[in-house]
């Protein structure tokens, strides 16, 4: 069943959370006054789309509709999450309630962007405050999985836990908070550190490009995969957080930091910081640093993913759950068939300079085709542990098109060969209906403790054998058996 979220301003935030449910299969409806709204969105979601699908190493489900709507009833109507993301003034997101409750469904989750505003002070005004919550989301919001969930005493329980669990069905990581207090957990910390940056700038110690020197080669890249205490434990050493601890406290209250003041921000300071902002990046436009941005991060996340690691993990789980590749032969509709192996956008780190996929990763996703054609057969992480596994001893690629980054490929297997040692593969790589690229490969089954040939396992031999009777149906694939020549 299609699923509806009306999303209330679409600036920065409200663009990226109305990308991040139309790509996972939502009908998006869109309201904001701004004329230029259809422009921005447009611009939010091309970004959106060239890089939250590859981050995916499956694939999404079908896009959802947009719609730009001329009025805020129009847009909840019979929405199911609602989003309000309208700039930072208390008196403005409460009108909005107002009106917005008048046309929503009672049932209808009102999730608040606020970065500061805490739910009780949304509530106040509202004609049924059980119904708004805070999704705080971080910036790009198709990308980054943190959302800080924050109710009151006045929301069910089982509101929220709805929420997490609408929020977790988009690849989101819902934090619920404990307890409402000003900024939420995490732009307390960002606040924390933006006013000590303000201080070093104006008391002419740092650049804010040094400041963003000091953070992106040092202690950002920990933080992106660590955060703090884990950091911490580490730094301590052997003796850990509590070595940690005596070590660095007492310097907490030497006079190192001003945090607890907030240097007046005059006409002389911001254009100093603004002057300083266009000296250092005033050479892209924004779109460009989105872009820079949106590069630089699915590669970070991509980077955590292959190690099952912090937001990496959160990923992982979500293509898990969303995957349509079958994972046992019992789950192949139809054994007669080449079999899918593979089905996912190009992720952005696998394009190149002449901005396609590059050459290396078509045997990137034809090794994980092959990952997953051994798995159906039953050459599970189970029977690796067992000492049992395939080795690739040939492989024969043809590049016959080009695909780009956010396009959605397809891998089709077809078994050559699949008796005794021997698994002969023939992989098609499409794009629609358009055919990239085959893969040829010759594996022989090994023991991984004497790392020598060895006859499979019964519970990978049978499955096999069927795949291959049934495959032997088919014509040779087109290419098969071929070698590098002019023709
Ligand atoms: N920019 C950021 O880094 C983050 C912002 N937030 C929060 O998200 C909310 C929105 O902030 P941004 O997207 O940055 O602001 P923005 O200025 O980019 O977008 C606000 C949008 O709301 C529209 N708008 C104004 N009045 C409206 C109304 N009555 N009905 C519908 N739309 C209306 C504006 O036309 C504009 O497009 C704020 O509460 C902010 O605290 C949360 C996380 C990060
Ligand atoms: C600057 N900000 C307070 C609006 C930032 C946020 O709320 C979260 C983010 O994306 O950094």
């Amino acid at each position: 069943m299609t699923k509806t979220a009306a999303f209330i301003g679409g600036g920065v935030i409200g663009g990226g959370w109305a990308a991040r449910f139309l790509l996972m299969g939502w009908d998006v409806r869109l309201f904001d006054p701004d004329p230029e709204a259809e422009r921005k969105m447009g611009e939010v979601l091309a970004n959106a789309r060239r890089s939250l699908p590859g981050l995916s190493d499956t694939d999404l489900p079908a896009e959802g509709s947009l719609t730009l709507c001329e009025t805020m009833s129009e847009a909840v109507d019979g929405a199911t999450w609602i989003q309000e993301s309208v700039p930072e003034r208390l008196e403005l997101k409460q009108k909005v309630y107002q009106t917005l409750q008048e046309h929503c469904d009672e049932s209808a989750i009102i999730g608040s962007s606020t970065s500061g505003f805490k739910p009780s002070e949304l509530q106040s005004t509202a004609s049924r405050p059980e119904q708004i919550i805070v999704t705080h989301p971080f910036n790009p919001v198709y990308l980054l999985p943190l959302v800080e969930v924050v109710g009151t005493g006045a929301n069910d329980p089982e509101r929220l836990d709805r929420a997490s669990e609408i929020l977790t069905s988009i690849g989101m990581y819902p934090l619920r908070v404990r307890a409402e207090i000003d900024a939420h957990i995490a732009d307390r910390f960002l606040e924390a550190v933006w006013r000590e940056a303000l201080w070093l700038i104006k008391d002419g110690i740092a650049t804010t490009e040094e400041i963003d020197d000091a953070i992106r080669y040092g202690f950002g890249l920990r933080w992106a995969q660590m955060g703090l205490f884990e950091t911490y434990r580490v730094a301590g050493g052997e003796a850990g957080m509590r070595h940690f601890i005596s070590q660095f406290g007492p310097a907490l209250s030497w006079p190192w930091t001003k945090l607890m003041d907030v240097p007046e921000l005059t006409e002389e300071l911001t254009d100093m910081i603004a002057d300083q902002s266009d000296a250092q990046s005033g050479q892209y436009s924004i779109r460009e640093l989105e872009r820079a941005r949106d590069n630089n991060l699915v590669s970070i996340l991509r980077g955590l993913k292959a190690q099952d690691w912090g937001a990496g993990k959160i990923l992982n789980a979500q293509d898990k759950r969303v995957s349509r590749i079958a994972e046992t032969l019992d789950e192949v509709e139809d054994v007669s068939q080449p079999i899918k192996t593979i089905e996912r956008a190009v992720p952005l780190d696998w394009t190149d300079y002449n901005g396609h996929m590059n050459e290396a990763r078509y045997l990137q996703a034809f090794g994980d085709a092959t990952d997953r054609f051994m798995l159906i057969v039953g050459c599970d992480a189970e029977y690796i542990q067992n000492g049992g596994s395939y080795f690739t001893v040939e492989t024969h690629i043809r590049h016959l098109d080009e695909v780009h980054a956010g396009q959605t490929i397809r891998v089709d297997t077809q078994c050559i060969v699949g008796a005794g040692k021997k698994m002969h593969v023939f992989h098609r790589m499409w794009q629609g209906e358009r055919l990239l690229a085959t893969g040829e490969h010759m594996l022989i089954h090994v023991s991984l403790e004497t790392r020598r040939p060895s006859e499979p396992g019964p519970q990978v031999a049978g499955p096999l054998t069927t795949v291959a009777k049934a495959h032997s149906a088919l014509p040779l694939p087109d290419g098969a058996g071929s070698s590098v020549g002019v023709k």
